[in-house]
C-alpha cells in the first residue's frame, strides 16, 4: 500500500536550512496529494502526541527565517526501546505511514529505529542541507560576479 499520510519533524540542535527543508517536505507532500502533519519539538513532541495538520499556508513566509518553525528538541525517552515503540504506536494510531526526520546523525539513528519497527522513514541530514545551501550561495556569488563583469 502506498504512503498517504506523512509527518515531518525537526530534531537535535536547530540549524540553518531547516525551515527550507520543512517547507519543501510540506509543499511537495501536498502537491502529490498526501495528508501532511507537523510534529512539534522533535521526538519529544512525537511521544507527547503533539501532532497537527499542515497546509500550504503553514509554511508560508518561513524560507528566509532561521531556526525551525516546528521547534526542535533532544529526547532521552526516545533513546530507549520503550520510547521508540511508543513513538511507532502513536504514528500508527494516527494512521501516519511515513515520517520525515530533519536533523543530524543522532536524529538519523532515531529514524532508523522507527524504520525497524515498520514505520517508513526518511532522514534529511543537516550536514547535507548545509552543503547544499553553501553550493547555492556560491553559485549565487558566481552569478553576481558575472553580472558585475558584464556591466
Ligand atoms: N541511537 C539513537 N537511538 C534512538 N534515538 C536517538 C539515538 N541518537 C539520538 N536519538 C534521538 O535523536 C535526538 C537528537 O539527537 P542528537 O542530540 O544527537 O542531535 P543530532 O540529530 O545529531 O543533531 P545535532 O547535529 O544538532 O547534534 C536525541 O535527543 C534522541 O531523542
Ligand atoms: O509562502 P512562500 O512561498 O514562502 O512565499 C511567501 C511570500 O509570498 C507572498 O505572500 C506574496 O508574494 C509574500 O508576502 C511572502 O513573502
Amino acid at each position: 500500500m502506498s504512503v498517504q499520510k506523512i509527518a515531518v519533524l525537526t530534531s537535535g540542535g536547530d540549524s540553518q536550512g531547516m525551515n527550507a527543508a520543512v517547507r519543501a517536505v510540506v509543499r511537495s507532500g501536498l502537491f502529490y496529494g498526501l495528508e501532511v502533519y507537523g510534529i512539534q519539538r522533535g521526538y519529544q513532541g512525537l511521544l507527547n502526541d503533539d501532532i497537527f495538520s499542515m497546509d500550504l499556508r503553514s509554511v508560508g513566509d518561513i524560507i528566509q527565517r532561521g531556526g525551525t518553525v516546528l521547534q526542535s528538541a533532544r529526547c532521552k525517552e526516545f533513546m530507549t526501546p520503550e520510547g521508540q515503540q511508543k513513538g511507532a504506536e502513536i504514528l500508527r494510531k494516527r494512521g501516519i505511514d511515513g515520517l520525515v526526520v530533519i536533523g543530524g546523525d543522532g536524529s538519523y539513528h532515531g529514524a532508523n529505529k522507527l524504520s525497524k519497527l515498520g514505520i517508513n522513514t526518511m532522514a534529511l541530514l543537516e550536514r547535507l542541507i548545509t552543503i547544499f545551501l553553501s553550493l547555492i550561495s556560491r553559485s549565487d556569488l558566481i552569478l553576481r560576479l558575472v553580472l558585475l563583469w558584464m556591466q
